[in-house]
Formats: structure tokens, C-alpha cells, sequence
């Protein structure tokens, strides 16, 4: 198998337009839900990704590796690296284009090993959209922003209706998102896009 990819995106794409209420470059994203196992802060062993809002349609991100993501000793679990990818790119796309959309593919690609202590340097980019489909793409750097690359990630992201977590996620829970969110300064007001 080839290392490398074909190309990217793999359809013919529209530019990514964000949202005109997408926070400005330099925001501080903060958490999207308190049980994310990838920013919430009420889960302990999870990734605690930061994430800021950066130029030209870009997420950075940070995650350090702690000991609870270990696979083998002393070293980051790929899965785990994957589910940093799947967050940043994630809330690139949740943040930047206001639209509700789930992963639908997700491809990593492990480049130098990621020890405990270490801190990725994530940027994750909207690289086009076609209809639904929302091509994304992200680059984890070692320790520092220009650090060498770890880790790469591409993904599709697939536009849902509200519905789509209504219906297959946990309601109740939905409902106290929603009005912590009307409770948050930053998120208050806000409505999502739900049409492409
Ligand atoms: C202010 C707000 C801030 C918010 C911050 C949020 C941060 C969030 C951070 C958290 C981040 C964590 C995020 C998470 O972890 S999300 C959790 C992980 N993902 C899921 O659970 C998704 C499960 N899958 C599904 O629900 C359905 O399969 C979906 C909805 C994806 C599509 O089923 P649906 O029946 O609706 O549509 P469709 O099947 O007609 O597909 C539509 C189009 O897409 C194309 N397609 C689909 N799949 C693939 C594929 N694998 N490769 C290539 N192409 C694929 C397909 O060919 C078609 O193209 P076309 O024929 O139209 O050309």
C-alpha cells in the first residue's frame, strides 16, 4: 500500500465560505460539550483539546499526551491521536461553517512516534465543500507550531440535520447542551445553519 494518498479533496469542491458568524481568528473556541472525550472538561482521562480560532478558514489546536493515552509505554496511542484529529477537524467545521455534520471518513497518517509529555501543535483546514460533504484536512506538530509533522489527518465530514443527534444521541442531554449555551456569552443567540 501506497504511502501516498491520491488527490485531495477528491471531488471537484466549492472554496469553504464560513459563516459570517464564525467567531474571528484569534477566539478562543473553549468547550463544546463538558462530556466530549475529546474537550470536555468532566472527562478526566480524556484529550482536553484547546482550540483557537486561526487565519484563512484554520483551527489550531493543542492536545498533550498524558500518561492515560498511552498504548505503548511511554508512547501516544494512534487511536487516541486519531480522536484528536477527528475533535480538531471537527470543530473546524462545527466553528467555522456553523453547519451540523458528523465524520464520515476519517484517514490518519502516523508519521513519527508521539511520546507522553508531548504537546501536538494541531492545524485543521476546510478545504471544500460539495453539497453535504465537507472535505477537511489537518497537520499535528511535535511540541511546537513549526515542529516537526506527527501527524496528518484527512477527513469528510457529512452535513445532518438536528435530528440526526435528536433521534440517535441522548435527547435530555441535547436540551441541557442547549441551554448551556444560551446561559454562555460567547454561543448565546446563536442558530445554526441547518440547509446547505
Ligand atoms: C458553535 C458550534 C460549535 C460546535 C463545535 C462542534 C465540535 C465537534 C467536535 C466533535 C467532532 C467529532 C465528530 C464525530 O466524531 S461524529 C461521530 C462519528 N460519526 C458518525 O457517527 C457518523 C455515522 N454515519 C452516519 O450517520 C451516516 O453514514 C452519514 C450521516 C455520515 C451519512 O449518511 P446519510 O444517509 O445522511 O448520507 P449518505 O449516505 O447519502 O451520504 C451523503 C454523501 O456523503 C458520502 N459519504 C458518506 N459517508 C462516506 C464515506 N465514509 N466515504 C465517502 N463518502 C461518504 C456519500 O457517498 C454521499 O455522497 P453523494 O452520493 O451525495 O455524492
Amino acid at each position: 500500500m501506497s504511502r501516498v494518498s491520491g488527490p485531495w479533496p477528491p471531488v471537484d469542491v466549492e472554496p469553504p465560505a464560513a459563516h459570517p458568524k464564525a467567531p474571528a481568528p484569534g477566539t478562543d473556541l473553549g468547550v463544546h460539550y463538558d462530556e466530549c472525550f475529546g474537550c470536555g472538561d468532566d472527562v478526566e482521562a480524556g484529550l482536553h483539546l484547546r482550540s483557537t480560532v486561526g487565519e484563512g478558514n484554520t483551527v489550531h489546536s493543542k492536545f498533550t499526551v498524558t500518561p492515560a493515552h498511552q498504548g505503548a509505554p511511554g508512547l501516544a496511542h494512534g487511536g487516541l491521536l486519531a480522536c484528536a484529529f477527528d475533535e480538531a477537524l471537527g470543530s473546524a467545521v462545527g466553528n467555522l461553517l456553523r453547519r451540523p455534520a458528523v465524520t464520515g471518513k476519517l484517514e490518519t497518517d502516523f508519521r513519527r512516534p508521539v511520546p507522553v509529555g508531548s504537546t501536538l501543535y494541531i492545524e485543521a483546514r476546510l478545504d471544500g465543500t460539495a453539497g453535504r460533504k465537507i472535505y477537511v484536512s489537518a497537520d499535528g506538530r511535535l511540541d511546537a507550531a513549526d515542529g516537526p509533522i506527527a501527524v496528518s489527518a484527512r477527513g469528510l465530514f457529512v452535513q445532518v440535520g438536528f435530528e440526526h443527534f435528536s433521534t440517535h444521541g441522548d435527547p435530555q442531554a441535547l436540551d441541557k447542551l442547549a441551554e448551556a449555551n444560551r446561559k454562555n456569552e460567547r454561543t448565546r443567540g446563536d442558530e445554526w445553519e441547518i440547509n446547505p
